[in-house]
């Protein structure tokens, strides 16, 4: 079930082309409002494009004159809530999809029986939405999704509502669900995608500004977005020499081609990527002899604990970048907001690549 939705909606700023195909599953990431809903919403049918088309499994969805309406679309939207029918129950909930397509009530109910076990819900089928934990609920409304047979599945943010402790749960179910599905779903975690996705598409203000399997998208990002998702420090600029990127207000930030044959040519936009690990605070006074290449003075902003290291946010002229420490050499170091100090990271451990 390929589906493919090119679409513009110019009061959004919104100006896409999408595409998931057969079996696969999509994570889209994103700032807040750079268009996932709007994109789930015209795959939906909940909104209307001024322009474009979306095709699923070779039918047309919407066109600039055919409109098929959202319950006839073959699409199931899971909302961040669950948003199940108060009044029925578990197994009522689940029987309405199959219900609504036709089924008698005898084979509605057995069909949402079957769902409800795929979920590892059975035992819940007599009770009452209010009568169910948030992780119980989001199981019953992935059931209830599921029952009505869609030919793409969207899921926005589905642990969003959820706390932490019932989360991991829900996704090694949806892993078992999504394999083989042809779906999509929006999330700001980098666990989700990896877990769950095997592509990943970065929105920003109505465009894709990046896509790529999704190993290699996180850990090669070209987009702020993806860096800050996939935890590493990002810098653009452009390339002076392999290896080598001007970046504004930094100077020349050295680095390692990645991947080595494909050296980014003099002159071309390219990025610099490194972990929070492999930088290292000084204090000005105290900066390494034999000059390490990539200084870069700065000022802490913030000093986050994070188990047992300290992630220490320092402003650089260019852009705030973070780094790793233990407790001990924050302390050390006399580290707090307003400190200047000195930030280092081997060239060795910087990728640069074009953008
Ligand atoms: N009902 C609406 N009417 C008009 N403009 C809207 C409406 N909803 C969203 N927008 C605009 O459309 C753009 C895309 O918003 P959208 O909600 O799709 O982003 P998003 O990526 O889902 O964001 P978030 O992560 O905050 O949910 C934004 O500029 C937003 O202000």
């Amino acid at each position: 079930m390929s589906f493919r939705l090119e679409a513009a909606i110019g009061e959004r700023g919104f100006d896409t082309a999408f595409e998931v195909h057969d079996g696969e599953t999509v994570a889209v990431l994103g700032p807040n409002g750079a268009g996932k809903s709007t994109l789930f919403a015209l795959a939906a049918g909940l909104l209307r494009a001024d322009s474009g088309r979306a095709v699923l499994d070779g039918r047309i969805l919407f066109d600039d004159r055919a409109w098929v309406p959202p319950h006839a679309r073959g699409v199931a939207l899971l909302a961040q809530e669950p948003l199940l029918f108060p009044h029925l129950n578990v197994v009522e909930n689940v029987a309405f999809g199959p219900r609504a397509g036709g089924a008698s009530r005898h084979d509605a109910r057995g069909a949402a029986e079957r769902w409800l076990g795929e979920v590892d819900a059975l035992a819940l089928a007599d009770r009452r939405p209010a009568q169910l934990s948030g992780g119980q609920a989001q199981r019953v409304a992935i059931a209830r999704a599921l029952a009505a047979v869609p030919q793409l599945l969207l899921l926005d943010e589905p642990f969003a509502a959820l706390d932490v402790a019932a989360a991991p749960a829900l996704r090694r179910l949806l892993r078992r669900v999504l394999a083989k599905r042809t779906a999509v779903i929006i999330t700001h975690e980098a666990l989700d995608a990896h877990m769950l996705a095997d592509r990943v598409v970065v929105l920003e203000g109505g465009r894709v500004v990046e896509e790529g399997p999704t190993a290699e998208l996180l850990e090669r990002p070209r987009s702020r977005f993806a860096a800050g998702l996939a935890g590493l420090n990002f810098l653009q600029g452009r390339t002076t020499a392999p290896g080598r990127l001007r970046v504004e207000g930094l100077g020349d930030v050295f680095g390692v081609e990645r991947p080595e044959a494909d050296a980014a040519l003099a002159g071309e936009d390219a990025v610099a990527v490194f972990r929070p690990a492999d930088v290292s605070i000084y204090r000005p006074s105290e900066v390494p002899h034999g000059s390490p290449r990539n200084a870069w003075r700065a000022i802490v902003e913030e000093l986050e604990p994070r188990g047992p290291q300290v992630r220490v946010h320092a402003a650089t002229p260019r852009a705030t970048i973070v780094a790793d420490l233990t407790p001990a050499a924050a302390a050390e170091l006399d580290l707090g907001p307003g400190s200047a100090v000195v930030l280092v990271a081997k060239a060795a451990a910087v990728a640069v690549y074009s953008a």
